[in-house]
């Protein structure tokens, strides 16, 4: 006999209306957030991951520019970077992995984006260091369709800074606080943004959306 479990019903329901409120946040100001996209267990297991393979010296200071031109400009941005394997065996990441298949699965039957793929790198930023006000689209790839930003700060607070800053046109900017387990979905081609300096470590998970 089949055993029905109640709470991966009720997990996924909950879930599914999180994306809903996404979507529609999507589509009326072309950004969203979901406020508990991971639980403070699974942020924990990600910074250990973070943590593990930043001492192993896996880090690159970020540059800009796209994939075959990167040049590092600290004016600009001074992060540092990890790219994430997508056959990963690290489970954590396979569970986040996950999530992002079920919210691409979610935009491609609600906004008919047409997403095939996803890129996702490690990002920590340092006490003090940014990222300036930039398109994450280049003009020369039109692929990356969301951007996506899921925050792995444990005890975040207002006055830490390290706010995200969106610019949507004609309005006056929004400001998100990077607090653990949120994330931020945005059209990666339209909002302009910036990252402003904070008194933590500022760490994250950073990705994009792509229709291939
Ligand atoms: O960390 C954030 O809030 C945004 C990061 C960002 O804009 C980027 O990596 O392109
Ligand atoms: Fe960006």
């Amino acid at each position: 006999m089949r055993v029905i479990c109640w709470k991966t019903i009720w997990l996924s329901i909950q879930t599914m209306e999180l994306f809903d409120n996404l979507m529609d946040s999507l589509a009326e100001q072309s950004y969203g957030v979901i406020d508990s996209f991971l639980t403070p267990e699974e942020i924990t297991d990600l910074v250990i991951l973070l943590r593990e393979r930043h001492l192993a010296g896996r880090f690159k200071t970020a540059g800009i520019g796209r994939a075959n031109d990167q040049h590092i400009e600290a004016q600009i941005r001074s992060d540092h970077i990890l790219w994430l394997e997508t056959h990963s065996t690290a489970v954590m990441e396979q569970v986040f992995f996950q999530k992002i298949n079920e919210l691409i699965q979610c935009l491609n039957r609600s906004c008919y984006l047409g997403l095939k793929d996803f890129e996702f790198h490690y990002a920590m930023y340092p006490i003090g260091t940014f990222y300036k006000r930039h398109l994450d689209r280049f003009t020369t790839d039109s692929h990356r369709k969301i951007s996506v930003v899921c925050y792995l700060n444990e005890d975040w607070k207002t006055t830490d800074g390290g706010e995200l800053v969106l610019y949507i046109p004609e309005k006056k900017p929004i400001k998100i606080d990077p607090v653990g387990g949120h994330l931020v979905c945005f059209e990666a081609d339209l909002l302009e943004h910036e990252v402003l300096p904070a008194t933590h470590e500022r760490l994250s998970l950073t990705g994009w959306l792509r229709t291939y």
